[in-house]
């Protein structure tokens, strides 16, 4: 039997301003080390998954965030742990993003962000992101 570990449910941004959105890489010293991700972490016990990007986001990048559109789920197992991960479109309320945790950040073209070499949960996420995207300017 597979047994790896489920950490549960994980909250991530994807942040637009001026055109372009805000990814961030991963220090070394943490899981997926130097991936790039979508600014966010961890859903705590007794908190919903909003208020969880919120608390996230201020820590990491010392930044407020309303909370928009929701993206669709992605459950997918890692070799060594699984997650649900949970995306939310956000606009920034407040705060210049400042790095805290991440050993990056950089506010890419929605088209670059292929380039980036994102964990394999978020490639559903950044699909369904083009789809989006394509029906805006469509
Ligand atoms: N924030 C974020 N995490 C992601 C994404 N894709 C993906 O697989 N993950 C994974 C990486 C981590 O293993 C996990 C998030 O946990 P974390 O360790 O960064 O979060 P945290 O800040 O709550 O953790 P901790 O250091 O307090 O334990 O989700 C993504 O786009 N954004």
């Amino acid at each position: 039997m597979n047994s790896v570990k489920h950490i549960g449910d994980v909250v991530c941004a994807i942040i637009e301003r001026n055109g372009r959105i805000l990814i961030a890489q991963r220090p070394e010293g943490k899981s997926l080390p130097l991936k790039w991700e979508f600014p966010g972490g961890k859903v705590e016990e007794g908190e919903c998954a909003p208020e969880a990007l919120r608390r996230e986001l201020c820590e990491e990048l010392g930044i407020t965030v309303a909370v928009r559109h929701p993206l669709t789920p992605v459950r997918y197992a890692y070799e060594s742990f699984s997650l649900r991960l949970l995306p939310f479109l956000c606009e920034i309320e407040s705060g210049e993003p400042i790095l805290h945790e991440h050993c990056a950040l950089a506010w890419v073209m929605p088209e670059m962000i292929d380039s980036y070499d994102f964990p394999a949960a978020d490639i559903p996420i950044l699909a369904e992101y083009r789809l989006l995207r394509s029906g805006r300017t469509a």
